[in-house]
């Protein structure tokens, strides 16, 4: 068997089983608050996209990246998270914004647009 198979294994120890499902339960939580997080962040960038669009502006704002870029590798340090990922993780979210950010622009938003 291999090592990953244990923990779905019924002769697991229910103390340790325990520990597990109580550890996931937390888990699918954060989980369920970041995607409603990212669901109003996305309401927010929508409405940015659509003021850019009216207004002639351009989809990407680097200046306004680069300053939030420094400040939640700040945060990410100060939280013990690694700011690298951090990075990482702001910039797959901005590629998204800006994708839709373009739609909105060429007026080819989709209905289900975040
Ligand atoms: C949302 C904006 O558009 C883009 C997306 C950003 C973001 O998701 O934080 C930041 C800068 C822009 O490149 C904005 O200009 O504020």
């Amino acid at each position: 068997m291999a090592a990953g198979d244990q923990a779905h294994n019924d002769n697991v120890d229910p103390e340790v089983r325990e520990q597990l499902l109580g550890a996931r339960r937390s888990i699918d939580n954060i989980d369920a608050a970041l995607i409603h997080l990212l669901a109003e962040r996305f309401k927010y960038t929508q409405q940015v996209g659509h003021l850019k669009a009216t207004k002639g502006l351009p989809a990407s704002d680097p200046n306004r990246e680069r300053d939030q870029i420094a400040r939640l590798k700040s945060l990410a340090e100060e939280s013990h998270l690694d700011p690298a990922f951090a990075e990482k993780w702001f910039n797959f979210v901005v590629a998204e914004v800006i994708h839709h950010h373009e739609q909105i622009a060429s007026g080819s938003e989709p209905d289900s647009a975040n």
